[in-house]
């Protein structure tokens, strides 16, 4: 950017800034991150050997509530060593008498941070560890008792809330993100939105902000806590679509909050709670000193963590100004603040009490030490919120003058800059315009949105396997019209569903599952998703509990068209069901099925379980013959009713099964079967007039046959008639591969 123009933009943001009324009504004493360690108990994975080879050995002690001990076994002569931090955490057993719960990190750091978040200051808590140490546990937790801070936080600030005097409005912002290799991902944007780039900047007014990230508007810690599930699950989405796993993720998850008593200015505050990539990938101990340069390369962002902490633990020291590298990573930029501005910030350690994890767990250790020593300086931010819009304003027009003021056509980054700052302020000034009900009700018009753009397909590797397999079948059929996508959708559906909802049908005697042998409908649900329900997926469920609805009317409306007055044999019922096999702990795809029953026999190559009818063939018996998914269910559902007429004289189970034939398989064999229907009667056509034509031009023929336009007719006649008949041979041997193609996915 020229000089002029960056002196004018720089005089124009001083200006801006001056109007500033953010004013420091309390400022504290450079308090220093305060640095927690916790030790969790041995966990299954390692007294079953898959973490450290079945050897579990504690190798911390912790003296008091202030100090931990981490035992070298391998070298006598190297001293147990000790570090003092500002509380220290024993998870591991419960008979310590330092043992501490959930409950225990509420009670003093969750409890503190909404004081201090209610009271206008910014706070930040990020859990730092190896993989598998404890870092989820503490910020997100499981069910119940074992709720982390973040849930707990959550609740704490509404029930203060609840308690607020008369006259007092609260405003709440939630965000939710992941970092993973320097890409910021909105956890809360719907799972089919467009994927932005997001960036962090530094706004005059507003301090660290990521135009494009998803601020939702709350009113309840039911609201919260419905993003941060929504969150979690897109957490995974990305997870399998970026080839990540959590533990190489960083987790932010951000409330800003807005209290305003009668009579004073507002108080307005930032918490972020964060879930810190393992470690490990860090690899600053001297034992994994290769790993130093992949853990730079898999995850810039936590070595970056590591030298801004450095540099400012030494500034701490030397009293020289620091220069950290904030911007070197995403993480360190949008902690900025956190790390040494202004928040009261906590860093909770997570170790692990096995030896095997020695070197790691050192490691972490030396690193929260000098975490200890960086300073912050928080103050409470007491704010006019009308007024933060007027100087939103007062910057947007600034911009707006700045670009009127460029003449110069060469300055097109000068001018590009600017647009795209000015355009950016707009949605700022857009935002901070609105007034909170109609954010709040934004919000939960989204909220639907997402609960039905959680794209099963993206949430499973087995949806997605099967995804791929699909995808490799059409490619093979090459056409684009074939299988529809969403069938993944609704085996998903299904899965989930059976968590709301017992299996309303005993498997067949002698099984202990169903296997449906129909495409897409093969559904087994296992104690995985047993487990997801115990940790309430309540979001899903209410999104298949109305699926199953939706198909339950669906199928009560085939079977009014099929057992209509008219008919007089057998009655035909559809039921919509879960398949579902419990024996099954690994796999976790399902299936919501339709299954077909007829009172009278019906051979049927669809149907399944096959019930000969043996001794009692006399009597009215009802089989299953057929078994669907639900969009298949759908889309027979509109052939019946667009075809009536063609259905009207068949047996219920018949026309079932005429719906099936007709909708089923895949466009392209219905196409070229049509196709050969053309073909057959073009042939006809063809050989009817060759014939026609050899009777009536005989006596030509024998006159002039080289000459004679009759010939000459039956000439092309012929070689049309051989061409279509060489395409009709493709025809037949493009059915047959479709057919081949067919079978192996009515396998699958
Ligand atoms: N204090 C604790 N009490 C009981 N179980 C715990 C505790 N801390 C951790 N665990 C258990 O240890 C296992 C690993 O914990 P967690 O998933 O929180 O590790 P993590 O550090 O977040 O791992 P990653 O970096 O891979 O995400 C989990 O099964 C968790 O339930």
């Amino acid at each position: 950017m020229p000089p002029s123009a960056l002196s004018k933009l720089q005089s124009a943001v001083t200006q801006v800034k001056q109007v500033n009324v953010l004013k420091s009504t309390q400022v504290e004493d450079s308090p220093a991150i305060k640095v927690c360690v916790r030790v969790r108990p041995f966990i299954k994975e390692e007294v079953e050997g898959q973490r450290s080879g079945g050897e579990c050995k504690l190798c911390i002690d912790m003296p008091s509530e202030t100090q931990v001990r981490i035992l070298n076994f391998d070298d006598p002569d190297d001293d147990s060593r000790a570090f003092e931090f500002d509380r220290c955490y024993w998870s591991h057993s419960k008979d310590h008498p330092f043992f501490a719960t959930q409950e225990t990190l509420q009670t003093e750091l969750g409890e503190i941070m909404l004081e201090h978040a209610m009271n206008g200051f910014n706070n930040c808590i990020f859990a730092y560890g190896q993989t598998g140490s404890g870092k989820s546990y503490s910020v997100l937790g499981g069910k119940d008792e074992e709720r982390g801070l973040l849930p707990r936080v959550v609740e704490g600030l509404f029930d203060h809330f609840a308690k607020l005097p008369q006259g007092a409005t609260y405003k709440t912002l939630v965000a939710f993100m992941e970092i993973y290799n320097e890409q910021i991902r909105d956890l809360l944007a719907p799972a089919d939105s467009e994927i932005k780039k997001l960036e962090v900047k530094q706004h005059p007014v507003l301090g660290t902000i990521i135009p494009g990230l998803t601020e939702a508007a709350v009113a309840s810690c039911e609201e919260v806590l419905n993003l941060v599930d929504y969150g979690t699950q897109m957490r995974h989405v990305s997870a399998t679509a970026m080839n990540a796993t959590s533990s190489r993720s960083h987790c932010i998850f951000t409330f800003k909050t807005s209290l305003t008593e009668p009579d004073q200015p507002s108080k307005v505050s930032q918490t972020h709670l964060v879930d810190l990539a393992g470690s490990e990938r860090a690899g600053r101990t001297k034992a994994t000193g290769d790993r130093l340069k992949e853990g730079a390369a898999i995850n810039q962002s936590l070595s970056t963590l590591a030298r801004v902490i450095s540099e400012l633990a030494k500034s701490a020291k030397t009293k020289k100004k620091p220069n950290p590298p904030f911007r070197e990573s995403k993480l360190t930029y949008i902690l900025k603040e956190s790390l040494c501005g202004n928040s009261k910030t906590v860093m909770m350690a997570a170790i692990s009490p096995n030896f095997t994890d020695y070197d790691e767990t050192l490691s972490t250790l030396k690193f929260s030490q000098s975490v200890k020593q960086v300073q912050t300086k928080a103050v409470q931010n007491a704010v006019n919120m009308s007024s933060v819009e007027a100087q939103l304003r007062a910057e947007l027009n600034a911009l707006k003058s700045q670009l009127q003021a460029i003449q110069d056509p060469q300055a097109s980054d000068e001018l590009s800059f600017l647009k795209r700052r000015l355009e950016e302020q707009e949605q700022l000034c857009a935002y901070y315009g609105k007034d909170w009900d109609s954010l709040l009700a934004e919000e939960r018009s989204r909220m639907d949105v997402r609960r039905t753009s959680l794209h099963p397909s993206a949430l499973h590797p087995a949806a997605q396997l099967r995804t791929l397999e699909k995808k490799k079948i059409k490619e093979s059929l090459s056409s684009d019209e074939d299988m529809e996508e969403d069938d993944d959708v609704e085996s998903f559906t299904c899965s989930l569903l059976m968590l709301g909802k017992p299996i309303d049908e005993a498997p067949p005697e002698g099984r202990s599952s169903f296997v449906a042998p129909i495409r897409s409908s093969l559904a087994v649900v296992g104690p995985m998703a047993q487990k997801l329900l115990s940790q309430g997926q309540k979001m899903q469920s209410e999104l298949l509990n109305r699926r199953l609805e939706e198909l339950a009317a669906a199928a009560a409306e085939a079977m009014g068209l099929l057992n209509g007055a008219a008919r007089s044999e057998g009655l035909l019922s559809l039921k919509v069901l879960v398949v579902a096999d419990p024996r099954d702990d690994q796999t976790f795809e399902a299936g919501l099925v339709v299954q077909a029953s007829a009172e009278s026999s019906l051979p049927s190559s669809w149907a399944w379980p096959r019930q000969e009818t043996g001794e009692d063939a006399g009597k009215v018996q009802t089989q299953s013959i057929d078994w669907c998914s639900g969009n298949e269910l759908k889309k027979r559902l509109a052939w019946l009713k667009q075809n009536r007429s063609e259905v009207s004289s068949k047996s219920p189970a018949d026309a079932w099964m005429i719906s099936a034939h007709a909708t089923s398989g895949n466009q392209q064999m219905q196409q070229l079967q049509r196709q050969n229907a053309e073909l057959e009667r073009r042939l006809a056509e063809m050989e009817s007039r060759l014939k026609a034509g050899e009777g009536g031009d005989s006596k030509a023929h024998s006159v002039n046959k080289e000459n004679d336009p009759a010939n000459l007719r039956q000439q092309r006649a012929r070689e049309a008639a051989k061409a279509i008949s060489a395409s009709f041979e493709t025809a037949i041997g493009a059915l047959d591969a479709a057919q081949v193609a067919l079978q192996k996915v009515e396998k699958r």
